[in-house]
């Protein structure tokens, strides 16, 4: 009789073993929506600057480009230091917003929830500002992602909070303005793993990330990215409202659905 090592039992194994096939479900779906959108969506005939978010499915989309020889003579703008080693270590041109005057032909960006009226959460993976200064650029803007991050309404899926990026100096007061504002909220200051950094997520900018959990937004995703943006020592809030042209999702059954606006 063979015995397992430690506490690995039988029901441990079978729960390591689920896991393990969900993670790759998931990453496969992942792949489906960012393989589809770059076949789909770039042009080589049509496009010159292409603009990358950033996160895992993003990855995805980079290993589709570089293994594409037409697509590989194009630039790509990157939205965070992670995009930015990608392109470098795949031997494609990185460009700049400042070396792109005509600005971006279109990017393409993952999420961590998209709703039907193609409004996002970002921010998961503490990346933002840069995600949000390019798809401003851009003339269109597409997002990919796995099933998980259909939606009906922003904050049920991707519960951990909207991301808001704030100058540290600002940190604690504009921690207790969104307390007042969302009363029945939770503000918190995102804390990095401390195996990795002891203290906060610092993100690409040098600033702080607050998770502002304030319950499902319907269709108050529009108004609360005003009122949180306007306040002084906020630099930028993941909510991605009205920029989205289509999403693509990547389905566990391998197909991939995509949404349009309407
Ligand atoms: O901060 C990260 C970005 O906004 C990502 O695009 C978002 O979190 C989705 O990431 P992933 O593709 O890893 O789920």
């Amino acid at each position: 009789m063979h015995h397992l090592p430690g506490n690995f039992t039988r029901a441990n194994f079978s729960k390591i073993f689920k896991r393990c096939l969900t993670t790759a479900t998931v990453d496969n779906g992942k792949r489906l929506a960012a393989w589809k959108a770059v076949d789909d969506l770039i042009l080589p005939q049509q496009h010159r600057v292409i603009g990358l978010g950033s996160g895992s499915t993003i990855e995805h989309a980079l290993q589709r480009i570089a293994s594409r020889q037409e697509l590989r003579s194009l630039i790509y703008v990157s939205t965070s230091f992670q995009t930015r080693q990608l392109i470098l270590q795949n031997k494609l041109k990185l460009g700049t917003l400042e070396e792109c005057p005509n600005g971006v032909d279109l990017t393409i960006d993952g999420a961590d929830e998209v709703d039907q009226d193609l409004s996002a959460i970002k921010g998961g993976g503490g990346c933002l500002f840069q995600e949000r200064l390019v798809a401003q650029a851009s003339q269109d803007f597409y997002l990919i992602a796995d099933e998980r991050k259909k939606s009906t309404s922003l904050g049920t899926k991707y519960t951990r909070g909207i991301p808001v990026e704030v100058i540290p100096m600002a940190l604690s007061s504009i921690q207790r303005i969104l307390m007042t504002m969302h009363p029945e909220g939770s503000i918190q200051l995102r804390m990095a793993n401390p195996s990795d950094k002891a203290g906060p997520v610092v993100t690409d900018n040098g600033n702080l990330l607050l998770d502002c959990q304030v319950g499902p937004l319907g269709d108050t995703a529009a108004a609360v990215y005003q009122d949180i943006k306007r306040l002084t020592g906020v630099v930028e809030v993941g909510l991605f409202c009205g920029m989205a042209k289509k999403a693509y999702f990547g389905n566990n059954d391998g197909t991939v659905d995509i949404w349009t606006k309407h």
